[in-house]
């Protein structure tokens, strides 16, 4: 019998409508929970419960405290960057998280959270759609593999580039890419708020943080998505 982690997703941002609802105005359908619950089915993590929480510093000190004393993975979507409104960062030290780290020389993912409680884990996961799938598969999986004692990280490969792509950040990224068993293609829309790329995709491109031109036929590293 393998160990069975309860990991629990808080969803935040008070933009967020319910699929299948009208949107108004400055609203967007809230998505991430749903991607999240089936990554974790994929990895087989059965035990998932999911909340939301306004952009409300007390509110979600409150969830994030209660959450954490039923949990082992606390997941929490948006509100980790810098802005007026983004109360994960605070709302964990509220809760006696320790800082781990905040923010990575990434692309998509950049102001990722992670923190520990004794042996309970928090992740803050970057709002944007993109994001939290990639950080999840980067991160995530990492600790739920030495939870679970399960192999369930991506393997990582290495194929030839079929299409030229211009990396102009000095990030790493972690590209949506299509491999066909004999090469593998960067494809379109990868920017953090588009998952169209994420549907297609059948694997991650890692390109080093140096900026340059990446040409055809080139030797890239990528990670085979469970699909
Ligand atoms: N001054 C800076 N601003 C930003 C930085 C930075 O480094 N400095 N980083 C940018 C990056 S990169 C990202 S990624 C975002 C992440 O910020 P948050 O984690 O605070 O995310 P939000 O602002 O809450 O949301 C971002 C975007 O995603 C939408 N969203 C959020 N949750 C959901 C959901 N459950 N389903 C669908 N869509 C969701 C949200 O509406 C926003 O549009 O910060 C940048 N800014
Ligand atoms: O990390 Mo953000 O995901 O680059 O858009």
């Amino acid at each position: 019998m393998y160990p069975q982690p309860k990991v629990s997703i808080i969803v935040t941002g008070k933009e967020l409508q319910v699929p299948g609802m009208p949107l108004q105005y400055g609203q967007v359908y809230e998505s991430n929970s749903f991607t999240l619950a089936a990554a974790l089915q994929t990895a087989g993590i059965s035990d998932v419960s999911i909340c939301y929480a306004d952009d409300d510093l007390e509110q979600l000190t409150d969830i994030l405290n209660n959450t954490l004393s039923a949990s082992d993975v606390v997941l929490l979507t948006g509100g980790v960057s810098v802005g007026d409104y983004d109360f994960v960062v605070k709302a964990a030290e509220a809760c006696d998280v320790k800082t781990i780290f905040h923010k990575v020389k990434q692309r998509p993912g950049k102001p990722l959270f992670f923190g520990k409680q004794k042996e309970k884990v928090v992740f803050g996961l970057p709002g944007n759609p993109s994001s939290v799938l990639t950080c999840f598969y980067q991160y995530v999986l990492l600790v739920l593999e030495s939870l679970t004692r399960r192999s369930v990280q991506l393997k990582r490969e290495e194929a030839t580039l079929k299409n030229q792509y211009n990396k102009t950040h000095q990030f790493v990224h972690f590209l949506k890419g299509f491999y066909d068993g004999d090469t593998v293609e960067i494809l379109e829309a990868q920017e953090s708020y588009r998952l169209r790329s994420f549907a297609k995709a059948n694997c991650l491109i890692e390109l080093g943080e140096a900026s340059r031109v990446y040409q055809p036929g080139e030797n890239v590293f990528f990670y085979l998505l469970p699909v």
